[in-house]
């Protein structure tokens, strides 16, 4: 399977400058192919649609209302309203937004639901805190996020593991960390939440180009969310070429976990 690069702008980007950057990105061939996106903040979708058309990079959302029928409900986006601007991705339940906007399971299957009926691929962020890890809780907080998925896996599942203490600290999970706990996610989806024709397993947090290359080929990494490094032209083409170059050689290290 190809590795799938995700950009994050989070909130960041000026119209000019979101221009720039993706006129440098449209003219690499790394980066200019299906298989990278970039999530930018829902103000700019429009200008990005139209500077993308006809391009293979991707456009791809950073959140979506859990209320699928338009009505009254002030400030929200929906999903049908991300779809007409030929979005394919949208990510869900990032550390962010569970931290400042309070998002739970209840919340996040709502939405999950209004992605993925309007057809667009709902990205299911999940990732434990530094306290957690050190009280030896990162595997079950991990479960109990992906709770969100049981009686909705199907099609192309994605889930992005992004532990919060490495998400734009400079502080990137260990190799043997990340391979442990894509594994585990694996494994639980294969368990608990089976229906779905592929998982990807995302790594995100501090992703860079220095490091780009020992994450992807870290087994059961199936790409990257990146954020900070996203808003970087050159940053992100490394990254974009170490995922393509994994397309060609193939990734021998994978555990099979029948997927
Ligand atoms: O949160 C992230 C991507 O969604 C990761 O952010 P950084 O790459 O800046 O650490």
């Amino acid at each position: 399977m190809d590795k799938l690069v995700i950009g994050n702008w989070k909130m960041n980007g000026r119209r000019s400058a979101n221009g720039a950057l993706l006129a440098a990105l449209l003219g690499e061939t790394a980066c200019n192919r299906r298989g990278v996106s970039v999530a930018v903040p829902a103000v700019y979708l429009a200008d990005v649609a139209a500077q993308l058309a006809g391009q293979s990079l991707t456009l791809s959302a950073q959140d979506v209302s859990q209320f699928a029928d338009d009505g009254a409900y002030t400030g929200e986006v929906s999903a049908a309203m991300l779809a007409e601007f030929g979005i394919e991705y949208v990510l869900l339940g990032h550390s962010e937004r569970r931290q400042y906007f309070g998002e739970d399971n209840r919340l996040l299957g709502a939405k999950f639901d209004a992605a993925s009926n309007a057809g667009l691929v709902p990205v299911l962020c999940v990732g434990e805190t530094l306290a957690e890890r050190e009280a030896g809780q990162a595997e079950s907080v991990i479960a109990t996020q992906l709770e969100v998925l049981l009686g909705r896996a199907s099609g192309h599942l994605v889930i992005a593991y992004e532990p919060v203490w490495a998400i734009g600290t400079g502080k990137v999970a260990t190799i043997e960390q990340i391979a442990a706990m894509h594994a585990h996610i694996k494994q639980w989806v294969l368990q608990n939440a089976k229906g779905a024709d592929s998982i990807r397993v995302l790594y995100g947090g501090s992703v860079k180009a220095e490091n780009a290359d020992a994450v992807l080929s870290t087994p059961n990494v199936d790409g990257a969310l990146v954020g900070g490094a996203s808003l970087n032209a050159s940053a992100f083409r490394k990254i974009c070429e170490a995922a393509e170059k994994l397309i060609q050689y193939g990734n021998s290290q994978d555990v099979n976990l029948g997927c």
